[in-house]
């Protein structure tokens, strides 16, 4: 049996990606920091899938093991001598922290064997592979950089799949939406996977998911957030957020459209399907989980900034992605180490400084201004 080796046995690692690769005839070693996870994953050996439908369909994911990568370095580096792909869902920041191990395998196993892998970070990450592989290449010796041309492939991904934090702890068992979409970037024919799409540009795919998906997504949490609701489609249930989505999205939308060369009224209809899958109230998605790490989405790269940067730039409207950039930096959930730290920087410097550190927005950008006009 082929085997994948996931990095980040959570929702989407359990919800998404591992569930495919299982439904592809993969065994999939999950690895996880998550003891009790990997341990239930060793003793269960499967867990179940359920669609957040009426019906709520559920599916069997079996062939399924995990390790510890604290506690079991060794058997991970194994794993990934006889993997044919090594993909990760594990949160962009926690990528230079797993590469030390994934480039551990990585040297070993291509000492042994010519056998082509596959690496893919899917994550919410402009060119999260590319800089997973940078963090890698940290990590390995020039004899194996020589020897990785044609054994060792480094694919870009966008994956779109709204998957909650559970309600359900101590179970394996993972609450998904039904829509999904994982698409690859790659330029030769690779091993299948059910449900992965592939690509030879992914831009205009990441910038859709994560600007549209993403972006309205925030947009919802954070509003949310100031209007106190718990979930993202009660927050949608508010005219007024609903609005200010809609606005948000048409300027993204504009800027998608300018860049891409996108179809206007195909572009609306992805806008509105994605309103309707943020409407599942089978979901109780709460705001505070989409609204997690408000530093790492404030970043220049991310959902909120670059489309305001680039429509700025095409001379395009960006006032409400101004807003809704306003809107995360009142975003002060105690929980969330990120917020916390905004918060304390956003005190110490105020908005300006912390913008310029943050989003690498200057002091007197027109788009500073506005945000702060806004907030
Ligand atoms: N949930 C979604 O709707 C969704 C959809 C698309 C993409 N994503 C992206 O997928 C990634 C994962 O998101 P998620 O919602 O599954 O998060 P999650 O918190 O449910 O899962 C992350 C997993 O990583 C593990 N982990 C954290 N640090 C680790 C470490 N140092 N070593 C090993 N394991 C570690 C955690 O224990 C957890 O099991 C993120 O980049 C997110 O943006 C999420
Ligand atoms: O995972 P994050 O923190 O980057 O973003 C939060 C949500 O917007 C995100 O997880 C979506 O649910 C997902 O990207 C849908 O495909």
């Amino acid at each position: 049996m082929k085997l994948a080796v996931h990095f980040g046995a959570g929702n989407i690692g359990r919800g998404f990606i591992g569930a495919l690769f299982s439904q592809s005839g993969y065994h999939v070693t999950f690895v996880d920091i998550a003891e009790q996870v990997i341990n239930q994953l060793n003793t269960e050996k499967r867990y179940q899938v359920k669609l957040a439908t009426d019906q709520q369909e559920t599916m069997t994911i079996d062939n399924v093991s995990g390790l510890n990568n604290l506690t079991q370095e060794q058997e991970v580096v194994e794993a990934i001598g006889k993997a044919t792909y090594l993909t990760t869902a594990i949160g962009p920041n926690i990528l230079p922290h797993i590469a030390p191990l994934m480039a551990k395998g990585i040297m070993e196993r291509v000492r042994k064997t010519d056998e082509k892998l596959y690496v893919i970070a899917c994550e919410n990450q402009i060119s999260a592979t590319d800089l997973l592989k940078g963090y890698i290449f940290d990590h390995l010796d020039e004899e194996t950089k020589e020897k990785l041309a044609g054994k060792v492939y480094f694919f870009n991904s966008a994956v779109d799949r709204i998957v909650p934090i559970q309600n359900n702890k101590g179970s394996l068992d993972v609450l998904v939406e039904a829509y999904y979409e994982w698409v690859v970037e790659a330029n030769e024919s690779i091993p299948h996977v059910e449900g992965m799409k592939i690509v030879s540009d992914l831009a205009p795919y990441i910038e859709r998911k994560l600007f549209t998906v993403n972006t309205g997504h925030a947009v919802i949490a954070y509003l949310g957030y100031l209007g106190k609701k718990e979930t993202i489609d009660q927050a949608l249930g508010d005219e007024a957020i609903l609005a200010q989505v809609r606005a948000t999205l048409s300027e993204t939308g504009a800027y998608l459209i300018h860049q891409y060369g996108l179809n206007p009224d195909e572009h609306q209809q992805y806008i509105d399907k994605i309103i309707n899958r943020f409407k599942n109230a089978h979901l109780h998605d709460a705001v505070t989980r989409v609204g997690r790490s408000p530093i790492r989405k404030l970043g220049p790269n991310d959902r909120l900034v670059k489309p305001a940067v680039e429509a700025a730039k095409a001379g395009l409207s960006y006032s409400n992605l101004a807003k809704a950039i306003a809107a995360a930096l009142h975003f002060d959930y105690q929980e969330d180490p990120e917020a916390v730290k905004l918060q304390e920087m956003i005190k110490e410097k105020g908005v300006p400084a912390v913008l310029q550190e943050v989003s690498g927005l200057e002091e007197n950008n027109e788009i500073t201004k506005e945000i702060v006009k806004q907030y």
